[in-house]
């Protein structure tokens, strides 16, 4: 059994608008979760860290798992920012459970790891995408996955301040108006088709969500003056990434440049300061990059 394992996870950016709960898309912007085993037989994880402790239990309670749960430790190091909307969790519960899965020689398949780091996260569109790479359409019964061209690319505005998701999920209403949930209806579709075909300059739109976005947008002022500078300086569209406090616009043929400046400005106007990534699609998702035997 290899001794110590790195997983790659990259981050994701969900929602897209109007897919709350169910669209996500994995980033080229990369956390490294290392698990390591630990010599002893008292089933400890240092550090200590509740979300760590949860999905290492989760893990050993598998029937496929036949390993009794060992102390491990676990480092994470790498790109993705904590509580911006942009799928950090998912890199501390997807990286420890892959880690731990590798550890164990994969008793765990890819789909029953999606199950399960989906229902401890509890929704799925940032679990599919760091998964399985590429844009994903994700549900509880069922996920599908569109590699997406590198021509495509996501500037996002991260500012300095956080959002934590769980706090941003009490902010949505137990019901919305019919008419909003058809209009997001109509958007969805839209834009998997989008992404489905290629047409990513089709989708402009269909960014405009009616479902968690209105009821967020205090938790990020300026939500969306700073999508719609964005738009002005030539992005297709734009959305709160996850549940914040980040904001993306998509473009293909637009200055990347010049609409992060744009986004930055309109920000610097809320009184808040942040700073711009510009990446594109990764396709490939989770994968382990070295075990030290
Ligand atoms: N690099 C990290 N190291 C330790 N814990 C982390 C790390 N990244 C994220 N977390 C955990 O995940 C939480 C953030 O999750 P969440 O609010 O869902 O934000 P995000 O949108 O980034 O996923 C943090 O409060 C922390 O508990
Ligand atoms: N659908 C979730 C997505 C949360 O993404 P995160 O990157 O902010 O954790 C939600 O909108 O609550």
């Amino acid at each position: 059994m290899p001794q110590s394992v790195t997983i790659s996870v990259p981050a994701t950016s969900a929602n897209l608008g109007p897919g709350y709960d169910c669209l996500g898309l994995a980033l080229s912007l990369y956390n490294h979760t290392t698990v390591t085993i630990l010599e002893g037989d008292r089933p400890h994880i240092e550090p200590h860290h509740p979300m760590v402790e949860a999905i290492s239990a989760l893990f050993f309670q598998q029937p496929d798992v036949e390993e009794a749960p060992f102390p491990f430790s676990w480092s994470i190091k790498g790109d993705v920012p904590q509580s911006r909307g942009l799928g950090s969790s998912v890199t501390v519960r997807l990286g420890i459970m892959m880690g731990l899965n590798e550890l164990c020689g994969r008793p765990l398949d890819r789909e029953r790891l999606y199950a399960l780091c989906s229902e401890a996260e509890g929704h799925p569109d940032n679990v599919a995408p760091a998964l399985f790479g590429g844009f994903a359409v994700a549900s509880k019964e069922q996920r599908f996955r569109f590699p997406v061209d590198d021509r495509l690319k996501a500037v996002i505005l991260i500012p300095e301040y956080e959002v934590q998701t769980a706090h941003a999920r009490t902010a949505l209403p137990e019901s919305v108006p019919h008419s909003d949930a058809a209009r997001n209806t109509s958007h969805a579709c839209t834009l998997v088709s989008a992404f489905a075909t290629g047409e990513y300059e089709r989708m402009g739109a269909a960014l405009e969500d009616f479902l968690h976005q209105p009821y967020r947008r205090h938790l990020v002022p300026g939500l969306f003056e700073i999508v719609d500078a964005g738009v002005d300086a030539g992005a297709i569209g734009g959305y709160l990434s996850g549940s914040g406090s980040a904001v993306a616009c998509l473009t293909t043929s637009g200055d990347p440049a010049a609409i992060a400046s744009a986004m930055q400005q309109e920000l610097a106007k809320t009184g808040a300061t942040g700073r711009t990534i510009v990446v594109t699609a990764d396709n490939t998702g989770a994968k382990p990059l070295q075990d030290t035997a």
